[in-house]
């Protein structure tokens, strides 16, 4: 498979090492300031960059009628524009705030959990998550997709905000500390206990992993995609 790489940073350079090895090439690579290669050269993209970057580069995609798998966060007040242009365009796309296998299983389990409490009204649903202190965004695109899935069970609960709790409302706790690659946690606290589920990436690996996958995945295919198509969690 021929791959692009839009953002070549951290996650871009991860790809690429883990994309090698299974014998994909790398035809094309684009970071804030250099280019090198031709996108037209590629079957699929893997966009990896910046909030303020994202909207772009998959819009270059889309009308270079290269497929693209997209993983950057932040940027997610523009989804339904691309979405409906996806569309439009006939093009291919998959986005997910979270690429690493364990983390898709660990979406599940947290709307399993949160089934499983919607009844018991005494636990109030926390959540906290912890990243290297390079991180643009906060919360966490994961944090977020773990605070929709508690809130799609929840009567009461209408909404999350970031470092902050009241009666209508998942508190999102968002650290910054060192090298931390990843840790999510949801606590469901009562004044009797506790009761948590906790994913903690020990590497950049998993993610990039994921995305390589959802990119085998979408060469060729037309539309939009989510992860749970990929790995048949649906
Ligand atoms: N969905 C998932 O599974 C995961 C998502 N992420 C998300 O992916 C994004 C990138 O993370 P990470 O690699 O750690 O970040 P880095 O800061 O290490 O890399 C970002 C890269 O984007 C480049 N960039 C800046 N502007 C553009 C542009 N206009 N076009 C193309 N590239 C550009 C930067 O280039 P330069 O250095 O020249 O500015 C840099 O190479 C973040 O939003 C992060 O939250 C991260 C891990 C997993
Ligand atoms: O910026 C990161 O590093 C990560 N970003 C993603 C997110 O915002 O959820 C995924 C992962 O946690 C690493």
């Amino acid at each position: 498979m021929k791959l692009a790489l839009l953002g070549y940073g951290k996650m871009g350079k991860t790809i690429e090492r883990l994309a090698s090895e299974k014998g994909h090439e790398i035809v094309f690579t684009k970071s804030g300031s250099s280019e090198e290669g031709l996108l037209t050269d590629a079957d699929v993209a893997i966009e990896f960059s910046t909030p303020e970057a994202a909207v772009s580069n998959i819009k270059l995609c889309f009308q270079q009628g290269i497929p693209v798998v997209s993983g950057t966060t932040g940027w997610l007040d523009r989804y339904d524009d691309i979405i409906k242009l996806c569309k439009a365009r006939n093009a291919a796309f998959i986005y997910a705030s979270n690429f690493s296998v364990g983390v898709n299983l660990f979406f599940d389990l947290n709307e399993y959990l949160a089934k499983l409490m919607a009844p018991w009204k005494e636990y109030i649903p926390e959540i906290e998550e912890i990243h290297h202190t390079q991180k643009k965004d906060a919360p966490s695109g994961t944090a977020i997709t773990i605070a929709e899935g508690i809130l799609k069970h929840s009567e009461e609960l209408k909404n999350w905000k970031l470092n902050e709790q009241d009666d209508r409302s998942i508190v999102i706790k968002a650290i910054r500390e060192g090298d931390v690659k990843g840790t999510h946690r949801v606590d469901y606290v009562s004044t009797i206990d506790t009761i948590s589920i906790k994913h903690e990436a020990h590497t950049r690996d998993g993610f990039a992993l994921g995305a390589i996958l959802a990119a085998e995945w979408l060469v060729n295919k037309k539309g939009v995609y989510s992860m749970k198509d990929v790995l048949g969690l649906k």
